[in-house]
């Protein structure tokens, strides 16, 4: 483990079903760091800090946006995926998440930034539930449905020319951390053909079998 020995364990507030926290759990995975994994049901409210049944203290004074996920390690209290993923890699630089080439690297923040805040924020638990409570339900699968689609139609268009195994070449990078994941709920939870929706299917089988050997059974606590 690359943090083993006296550095203190390292805390991750997550949810199994949480895209964004899936993300940290990768780049801790691939990084070989050791983490205590604290979850935080989102279902049942945990994170308004309201009911502590799986959370020792009020999730408000980790993270007040009331999100997973939220990296504490030691004094340094971080959250939202990218600060965490890109303090991570700043911390601890083997593997590398991003490439040395500036375009590639720029490439590599442009998808990230479409699934961190074009995509995600569309399909997040709260929103979700909002259309579902203020419209009704067949408004927010339409909802889901139309912002994963119109982020996908532009990494298509991003990585086209590109991609390799994986989305910018034939390693692992920090945009395949926020791809797979997404990939992955589009597929599971709302269900999306990504194969007719992202023509570069080599990148969908890539990014399937990273996930497989990264981050197995990423779907259960
Ligand atoms: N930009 C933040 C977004 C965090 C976020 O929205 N997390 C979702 C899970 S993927 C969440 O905790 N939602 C709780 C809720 O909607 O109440 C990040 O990347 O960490």
């Amino acid at each position: 483990m690359a943090n083993s020995g006296s550095e203190k364990k390292l805390k991750l507030y997550s949810y199994w079903r949480s895209s964004c926290a899936h993300r940290v759990r990768i780049a801790l995975t691939l990084k070989g760091l050791e983490y205590e994994y604290i979850p935080v049901n989102l279902v049942k409210g945990d994170q308004f800090g309201s009911v502590f049944r799986f959370v020792p203290e009020d999730f408000k004074e980790i993270n007040p946006m009331g999100t997973v996920p939220a990296l504490v390690d030691g004094d340094v209290v971080i959250s939202d995926s990218f600060a965490i993923i890109m303090y991570l890699d700043e911390k601890y630089p083997e593997p590398p998440l991003l490439p040395r080439d500036l375009h590639k690297r720029a490439i590599n923040y442009q998808a990230s930034s479409i699934v961190l805040s074009g995509i995600q924020p569309h399909q997040n638990l709260a929103v979700i539930k909002y259309i579902e409570e203020k419209v009704n339900a067949e408004e927010k699968t339409a909802w889901v449905h139309t912002a994963i689609t119109k982020g996908f139609t532009a990494l298509e268009k991003l990585l086209v020319s590109c991609a390799g195994k994986y989305a910018t070449g034939d390693e692992v990078c920090l945009a395949d951390l926020f791809l797979a994941p997404q990939i992955h709920g589009a597929i599971n939870r709302f269900q999306i053909n990504m194969v007719l929706l992202l023509l570069v299917s080599t990148i969908v089988s890539g990014l399937e079998y990273f996930l497989r050997i990264i981050s197995p059974n990423p779907w259960n606590p």
